[in-house]
């Protein structure tokens, strides 16, 4: 199969195709979007649909796996249709990015989920965790995986599973339950039950896989009480992952990329060199700074984690996660009801001058990287009589650029300089908040062009592998700022405004302790 991307008309097999393009499926944490990309990295075509979030009791956060699935395929087949309509043009390859940790278990032999999908901010296994801990197990965990211990990763997930659902315990005693995260879940759908596999970037979340020599880790799953298991084969990020079902898109197309979305998203940005820093705003934010062939540990708090890679040899990152960035705004349209769009903050953050020492700490399912407290809850200071709607919408998309100056401490602390921040995601659309994290981070911020990274980033990597993109090289140049964001802030003020997020940080901290 050869295709040459570069004048736009392929060979494929024996026959002359137009156009050969990539089918991205980006499966998000609130909604799953179908993204197709030609040979120029630019989308033609996308479907999205959001589908329903559980909140079944506090802390607690669902998904049920069939929406996922029917959302997955419903907008891969809207897309598809609108990019080949005219019949000039054919997806060849199609490339998968998932959120991560979001665990599934199915029955391996029927296919049947079982119970719904345990969400990546679900925070059930705090007590599962506080074991952990308590049997002294911290620091093999870290060293193994990268990551610390916190209910965010699959692992205590897939235990609470089978320590609270008789038919998961069963089916695992019977040798038939099949364990994934969300890309294993589509893969295994999408070729119709053929393929459980999972690519190394989603492995290395789930708190079972070994970095280090790149395999499960029957110990640590020894320690979660996780048994009789089957579970996905590990790929690297651009490889072969079968081939769909026929009938799903009218013929078979192969899989050749999938990564975790954070990862997709940094390759999508093309931080392909060590000391490149990616940060999205998508529900969370996960801030990624490159560290090359070298597995960096953190000393701050910071996790290790294996990036995207096309050659043979293993890449890293090191990562800041934030569990609430873009879901502020989804609170404060939802459940306070003072916005009708995400989109309305801007105008409201923009029309008052000050923070007027207002401070939100978003720990609504507790706080992630750098501080780790499960147990910690959202709060508010300095609200007086005067406090407006326009000043708490402000504090709110402040909070995360206060938190993201957090990440970049820690990552200062662990010998990485922020000198520039590449962005994505769907809250890097708000001018205002993004001029306010240049302003609070004291470095420039560049926005793509094409804000999509996460979905080009997998396109990337299954293009690669098509044939359809020629080199990591060529792809570098595909990447363009649309505008990056120089600091305008007085220092003074920039230290006022830190100064005042640390104390309301600490009493939230402090408050968590209490409730202990
Ligand atoms: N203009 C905006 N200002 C602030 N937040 C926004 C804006 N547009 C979108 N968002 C937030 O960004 C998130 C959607 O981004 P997206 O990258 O699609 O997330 P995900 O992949 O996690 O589903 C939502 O939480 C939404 O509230
Ligand atoms: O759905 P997103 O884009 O917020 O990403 C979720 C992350 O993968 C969780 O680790």
């Amino acid at each position: 199969m050869i295709y040459l991307a570069e004048i736009d008309v392929s060979v494929y097999g024996s026959k002359m195709i137009k156009r050969p393009l990539i089918l991205c499926l980006d499966q998000g944490t609130t909604s799953s979007r179908a993204l197709v990309f030609n040979t120029h990295g630019r989308i033609v075509a996308l479907a999205q649909e959001e589908f329903p979030q559980h909140f079944p009791r506090s802390g607690w956060v669902e998904h049920d796996a069939e929406d996922i699935w029917l959302s997955t395929l419903r907008t891969a087949q809207s897309a598809m249709a609108e990019a080949e309509r005219g019949g000039d043009a054919e997806i060849v390859s199609i490339g998968i990015t998932n959120q991560r940790e979001t665990t599934v278990t199915w029955d391996a032999v029927s296919g049947d989920v079982i119970g719904r999908a345990i969400v990546w901010q679900d925070r059930r296994t705090a007590d599962i965790c506080t074991q952990l801990r308590a049997d002294g197990r911290e620091a093999a965990i870290s060293e193994r995986t990268g990551l610390t211990i916190d209910p965010y990763f699959s692992g205590t997930k897939l235990a609470w599973m089978l320590r609270n659902w008789d038919r998961a315990a069963r089916l695992s005693s019977d040798g038939r339950l099949a364990f994934g995260t969300v890309d294993s879940f589509l893969i295994h759908r999408l070729t119709g039950g053929q393929m459980h596999l999972t690519d190394e970037t989603n492995a290395s979340r789930t708190l079972i896989y070994n970095i280090q020599n790149g395999g499960w880790d029957r110990e640590i799953m020894g320690w979660l009480g996780i048994g009789e298991i089957q579970l996905p084969e590990v790929r690297p990020s651009s490889a072969w992952f079968g081939d769909t079902k026929p009938d799903l898109f009218g013929r078979s197309i192969p899989i050749m990329g999938v990564a975790g979305d954070q990862q997709a998203a940094a390759f999508g940005q093309a931080c392909w060199h060590p000391g490149m820093v990616k940060s999205t705003y998508g529900t969370g934010c996960f801030l990624l700074a490159n560290t090359g062939g070298e597995l960096v540990q953190s000393s701050n708090r910071l996790l290790s984690t294996v990036a995207c890679r096309t050659g043979t040899e293993p890449q890293y990152a090191i990562e800041g996660s934030i569990f609430i960035a873009g879901a502020v705004s989804q609170w404060l349209r939802d459940e306070m009801q003072l916005i009708k769009s995400a989109s309305d903050t801007e105008a409201l953050a923009s029309s008052v001058e000050s923070n007027a020492g207002l401070y939100m700490v978003p720990a609504f399912t507790g706080l992630g990287a750098p501080h780790w407290d499960a147990d910690a809850r959202g709060a508010i200071y300095g609200l007086t009589r005067s406090t407006s709607q326009a000043e708490l919408v402000r504090a709110a998309l402040e909070s995360v650029a206060y938190q993201t100056l957090d990440l970049a401490k820690a990552l200062e602390a662990d010998g990485v300089k922020l000198n520039r921040l590449r962005v994505d995601g769907g809250m890097v659309g708000n001018n205002w908040f993004v001029q306010f994290l240049s302003d609070i981070l004291d470095v420039d911020v560049d926005r793509p062009e094409i804000i999509e990274s996460t979905a080009r980033g997998a396109a990337f990597l299954a293009g690669l592998n098509a044939g359809v993109f020629s080199s990591v090289e060529k792809l570098e140049d595909l990447w363009q700022a649309e505008r990056s964001f120089t600091p305008t802030m007085n220092s003074r003020i920039r230290n006022q405004y830190i100064s005042g997020w640390d104390k309301a940080v600490k009493s939230t901290l402090y408050r968590a302790s209490l409730d202990r």
